[in-house]
């Protein structure tokens, strides 16, 4: 577990102070896949270095495992710096070695002996799956396998916490996908806490399970990624949303429903758990003298769960309409939707 308690970090930049992380209270559990998101400069790399020891609160406390690490001794730091493993943007191989020799490396340094060295290296390259290249060098691999090799190293003196810092930027929205899959598995199967910083709201989608948002410093909205993505209250975590779900209505379409006057019936649908996998605006159709035509709308997937909406223009009678809202309101939330505001 981490936790960051009251935890700031203030740098004197140019006579004045800049609070790169400012006041921030977070409990990351034991085996959670914890995103942090946020625009450039808005304290993320400071907050994990504040884990992996390379910088130091200014005020705060960071506690891993139950220990205050601003408390703890030099060699018992060193202890606990074992056991956090770091991947990289820009990957960080040692470009003269091979693959099997970056995974080695820090197992070499930690004095393990040479037989249980090997036995781990070729159990963590089949596990990132690259037995097969590792006796090539950085340079011959492809951005995705530069980064399982990052992987790789960074498990091989079995950490707890592995800290990821915007690990997938560098790499193509595919590469990026099998590598958020590797790292699922890794806290499946090793039961890994694994902290992750970015700035792509897609990444925070594809596999955490809660995410906090920062700006400035602090830690302006922090929730499941449900409960962010369904409601999203600060504005900035909004844009981020919107980065992947558009929950606007295009300009192009308001302006199509302007156009065919006061007589329209637009609504928009919001489909939350199990129902957005059902028929019911086809089942709406055929039970009622109305025809559903839709405008706009996304549904995705949140930890499994179905999630999204629609916009839809309800044609018909005014009471074949009233009785379509009522059975649709049964099911799912449904909001008149104003053209101009959308
Ligand atoms: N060593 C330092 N000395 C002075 N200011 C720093 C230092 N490190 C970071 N900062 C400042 O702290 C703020 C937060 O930086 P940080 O790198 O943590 O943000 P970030 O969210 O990770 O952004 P990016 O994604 O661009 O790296 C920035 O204004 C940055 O300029």
């Amino acid at each position: 577990m981490i936790e960051f308690d009251g935890v700031s970090k203030v740098y004197q930049a140019g006579g004045h102070e800049l609070r790169a992380v400012d006041e921030v209270d977070l409990t990351i559990e034991k085996g959670e896949i914890f995103g942090v998101i946020g625009f450039s400069g808005a304290g993320k790399s400071t907050l994990v270095r504040l884990v992996n020891l390379l910088e130091s609160p200014t005020s705060g406390r960071v506690v891993v495992d139950g220990e205050d690490l601003t408390r703890l001794s030099k060699p018992k730091l060193r202890k606990v710096r074992k056991r956090i493993g770091m991947i990289f943007q820009h990957f960080n191989l040692l470009e003269s070695k091979t693959v099997r020799h970056n995974v080695a490396f820090p197992l070499a340094i930690s004095g393990v002996p040479k037989r249980e060295l090997q036995e781990r290296v070729e159990e963590i390259l089949e596990f990132v799956g690259l037995s097969y290249k590792a006796d090539q060098y950085p340079e011959e691999l492809s951005g995705g396998q530069k980064q399982r090799v990052g992987i790789a190293r960074a498990l091989a003196t079995s950490p707890d916490i592995l800290l990821c810092d915007e690990a997938t930027s560098a790499l193509d929205p595919e590469t990026t996908k099998s590598i958020l899959r590797l790292l699922k598995r890794v806290r499946d199967e090793y039961n890994i806490t694994i902290l992750m910083i970015t700035h792509e709201m897609n990444v925070v989608r594809e596999i955490c399970d809660r995410v906090a948002v920062m700006e400035n410093g602090k830690v302006i909205e922090k929730g499941s990624i449900f409960d962010l993505f369904s409601s999203p209250k600060h504005p900035t975590t909004q844009n981020f949303v919107r980065t992947v779900m558009e929950n606007e209505i295009p300009a192009s379409i308001l302006e199509g429903i302007e156009k065919r006057g006061s007589e329209r019936n637009i609504y928009r649908i919001t489909f939350i758990n199990e129902h957005a996998g059902e028929p019911i605006l086809s089942r709406v159709a055929k039970q009622f003298e109305v025809e559903v035509n839709v405008l706009f709308g996304q549904i995705t997937e949140l930890q499994g769960t179905p999630f999204g909406h629609l916009v839809v223009e309800l044609q018909g009678e005014d009471k074949e309409i009233l009785r379509a809202i009522d059975h649709i309101q049964s099911n799912v939330s449904i909001q008149e939707v104003e053209a101009h505001a959308g």
